[in-house]
């Protein structure tokens, strides 16, 4: 709702009442259709100010409302009346203007919000409590279709408009004030200053202020500017079609009259309104929130559990993650003591890590204490830390060295962490004298950059550690999640999976070629064999040996299996000639150069294929792109539902976010649970049970317990999948 009421004699304020963001609910909508029907009926008021409750403005449409019936008054000829009213209308913008909100800003005649002070500290300018202001309908799968697209051209001219409606991107108020959304910005209570601002512009001509009856701005080449942004857009957006939808709509308002632009907005609109990326979208702009609402079967809670105060960490192993997670707890405003045994791997680092650290800040506009990092050779440096993260070579011996070293030195409460990829949790903590101090913290390469962190929870793991370490990875930009204990945890047991049925198809007569362009047409932004090439083939090579697979010395049909199961040795076989990917110059791919980045098709490679394939007696087939989505896609989400049965994961968000943030499943498809969702339950299951009748020897191509349980209870929407869970875990 809206409340209104007269203030300083003749102005009308408006505030929109809808917490925690003041949405615009049907109710908001018609608050504000009331409100300002009653101030222009009110002779007294002589101007109006809109401003929202608690600090915020108003974070846009109503996203809750979108799946259902609309109703209340529509916001487009809310916003037209707003703009065509015969007395002076003030946004007073505070907190956030997004979406829906900026664009019941556009409709106002003056828009005023708050920035504070410009700090200037060190080398680095840092702005803070400032007021964001942005179209970001682009990442719900839609475009800003209550006039965004058609007035803020109109206002700030075409080239800024398209950058900021087809990134969706959040700009600060100083920023606003430069490009001209904002007409000014204060220091003080922004509500007075709009206030006053209203009186003193009482009577004045609204002519020059209604932005619809604008022109934008002339530009010399219109054609070439637009086919530009599209090119970018179409490369960008992997396959999403609201970044191109919104290029077409700010088409519209460089070359159509309002009125028209207006139409072409509202088809544009419609488009994209019911698509299944806009269901995606929205589906994972709630997801990414409900992963914070963690919870674990033991019963640690998000809203029961305190988190312990960090203020000291320490980072032991400074390779490729360590150095990482320390620049990323640098950033977080952590002292970080760091630990690395080897001297010359430790003086890399002091160079290394401060490069970062000044790249980072020079791309987040932030400062670092340049003397928050201590760097040492000596594992005793951390006794007084709160936190530890072990990032050290991935082998239990060496690790379990570490933690039974750490337990001795550190501080009785200090919470011991590890980056472990795969490693078992349980087992390091049993070498701690305090097991439920022990948890997970999985960061992603490269870890200063990469948004997903899964902290992994023991069987003994105490709900405050699990919580401290949620609460770390926030503070760090990282979006956290919760998962249980098991071989890979959830993001690398699912990849295991996809990367296994890859290789089959390879031996059943595909090219990396084939798969990649399969995978990146979905929308990933590397296929995985030129994603493994840049990880570098060895890591997984090291692992496989350590797990006693990678044994190439076996001969005919005992080379394909371990363990009763189909196995492909392919990868064994690439890193025994030498071929680790882009750091060698040659993996699936060959590369100008050792180092070198752009793959290139490898006759070597194919002939190579050719071979192995004779030397087995396997008769290459044609595969299409379909059979590839199918194979490594399903299979991943099979082992997504094995993971949420298991309890590895509490509901199908999590899993979701882990893969959309740490390994590039397109975010327009929603994260591969709600692909699942989207494709059908009974398809996976069918096609599922149809690959494994043809590879009986892959026994995870049969669908998992709690998929066929879905299905046998009608399929219900993603949403309703934890009741089946919860359903049967109360049966065990
Ligand atoms: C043919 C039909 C024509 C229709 C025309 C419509 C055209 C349009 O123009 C459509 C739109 O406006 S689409 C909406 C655009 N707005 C946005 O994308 C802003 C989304 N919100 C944010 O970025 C942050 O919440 C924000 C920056 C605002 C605040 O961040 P915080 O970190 O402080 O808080 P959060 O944890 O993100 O949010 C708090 C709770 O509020 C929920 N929420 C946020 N924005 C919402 C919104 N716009 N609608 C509904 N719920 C929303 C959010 O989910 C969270 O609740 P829980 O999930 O329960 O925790
Ligand atoms: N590289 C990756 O993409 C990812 C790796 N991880 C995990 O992170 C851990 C580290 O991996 P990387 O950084 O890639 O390895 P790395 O080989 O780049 O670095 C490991 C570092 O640990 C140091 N080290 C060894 N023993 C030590 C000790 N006792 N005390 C202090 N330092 C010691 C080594 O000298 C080396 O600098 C592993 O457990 C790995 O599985 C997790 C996620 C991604």
């Amino acid at each position: 709702m809206a409340q209104y009421r007269r203030v300083s004699g003749s102005v009308g304020l408006i505030t929109l009442q809808n917490p925690p963001v003041n949405a615009l609910s049907a109710s908001v909508r018609q608050g504000i259709v009331d409100s300002v029907k009653r101030a222009l009926g009110d002779q007294k008021v002589k101007s109006v100010v809109i401003c929202g409750q608690n600090g915020v403005f108003c974070g846009g449409a109503d996203i809750r409302e979108f799946g259902r019936q609309m109703s209340g008054p529509p916001l487009v000829p809310m916003i037209h009346d707003i703009e065509a009213a015969n007395k002076p209308v003030v946004a007073a913008i505070e907190g956030s203007a997004l979406g829906g909100g900026l664009e019941l800003a556009l409709g106002c005649h003056y828009r005023i919000s708050h920035s504070k002070a410009v700090v200037y500290h060190c080398f680095i300018m840092t702005m803070s409590d400032q007021a964001k202001l942005g179209l970001p309908e682009v990442t719900l799968g839609l475009l800003p279709a209550a006039g965004g697209t058609q007035r803020l051209p109109r206002l700030i001219g075409v080239p800024a408009a398209l950058n900021l409606i087809t990134t969706g991107r959040h700009v600060t108020a100083a920023e606003a004030l430069q490009l001209g959304i904002l007409d000014h910005v204060t220091e003080h209570n922004t509500v007075d200053v709009a206030v006053k601002f209203a009186l003193s512009v009482t009577g004045e001509s609204l002519d020059g202020r209604r932005i619809s009856s604008f022109s934008c701005a002339p530009l010399s080449d219109l054609d070439s500017l637009f086919e530009e942004a599209m090119l970018k857009v179409r490369s960008a957006a992997r396959g999403a079609i609201a970044p191109v939808a919104c290029v077409q709509a700010v088409r519209a308002a460089a070359t159509l009259p309002y009125a028209q632009g207006m139409e072409r907005e509202k088809e544009l609109m419609a488009t994209l309104f019911h698509s299944g990326q806009a269901r995606a979208l929205q589906y994972f702009f709630f997801a990414q929130r409900a992963v914070g609402r963690w919870s674990t079967p033991s019963g640690a809670r998000w809203d029961t559990s305190q988190p312990r105060p960090v203020r000291k960490a320490a980072v032991i192993g400074l390779g490729t993650m360590g150095r990482g997670i320390t620049v990323a707890l640098a950033q977080a405003g952590l002292s970080v003591v760091a630990v690395e045994t080897h001297a010359k791997q430790l003086m890399e680092a002091t160079k290394a890590v401060p490069s970062m650290l000044k790249r980072g800040a020079v791309r987040g506009g932030t400062t670092i204490e340049p003397d928050s990092i201590t760097y040492s050779q000596n594992l005793q440096a951390v006794a007084d830390v709160d936190l530890v993260i072990e990032a050290v070579f991935e082998d239990m011996a060496l690790k379990e060295k570490v933690f039974q070293q750490l337990s001795i030195i550190c501080k009785p409460d200090t919470l011991l962490c590890t980056n472990t990829s795969s490693l078992d949790v349980d087992h390091l903590a049993s070498q701690t004298r305090h097991p439920e101090l022990v948890v997970g913290m999985h960061f992603f390469a490269p870890a200063h950059v990469m948004k997903l962190l899964e902290v992994v929870y023991g069987r003994r793991s105490s709900p405050a550690a699990v919580a401290t370490a949620m609460q770390l990875g926030k503070k760090m930009g990282k979006v956290s999640v919760a998962v249980g204990n098991c071989r890979g945890f959830a993001g690398n047991r699912m990849l295991k999976r996809y990367l296994e049925q890859a290789f089959f198809l390879l031996e059943e007569g595909a090219t990396p070629e084939l798969v990649d362009r399969a995978l990146e047409e979905f929308g990933f932004p590397m296929g995985v064999f030129r994603m493994s090439d840049l990880s570098g083939l060895d890591v997984g090579w090291r692992v496989r040996k350590a797990d006693g697979l990678a044994d190439t010395s076996l001969t005919g049909t005992s080379a394909r299996v371990r363990q009763g199961c189909r196995y492909s040795p392919l990868g064994d076989l690439l890193c025994e000639h030498g071929r680790f990917g882009q750091k060698t110059g040659r993996g699936w791919y060959q590369y100008d150069k050792p180092g070198g980045r752009v793959a290139k098709s490898d006759p070597w490679l194919h002939n190579f294929l050719d071979e192995y394939r004779a030397r087995h007696g396997l008769v290459p087939r044609c595969i299409d792109q379909q059979e590839v989505l199918e194979r490594c896609l399903f299979v991943l989400i099979n082992e997504g539902f094995q993971i949420l049965e298991e309890g590895i994961a509490a509901g199908p968000e999590d899993i979701d976010a882990i893969y959309v943030f740490g390994y590039g499943w397109p975010r327009h498809r929603g994260g591969p649970m709600f692909y699942a969702d989207m494709v059908g339950l009974e398809r996976v299951v069918e096609r599922l049970e149809r690959y494994h009748q043809a590879h009986p020897d892959v026994p995870y191509l049969q669908p998992s317990g709690l998929l066929r349980r879905l299905v046998a209870n009608g399929s219900p929407p993603i949403h309703k999948w934890r009741n089946v869970i919860k359903n049967r875990n109360s049966q065990l």
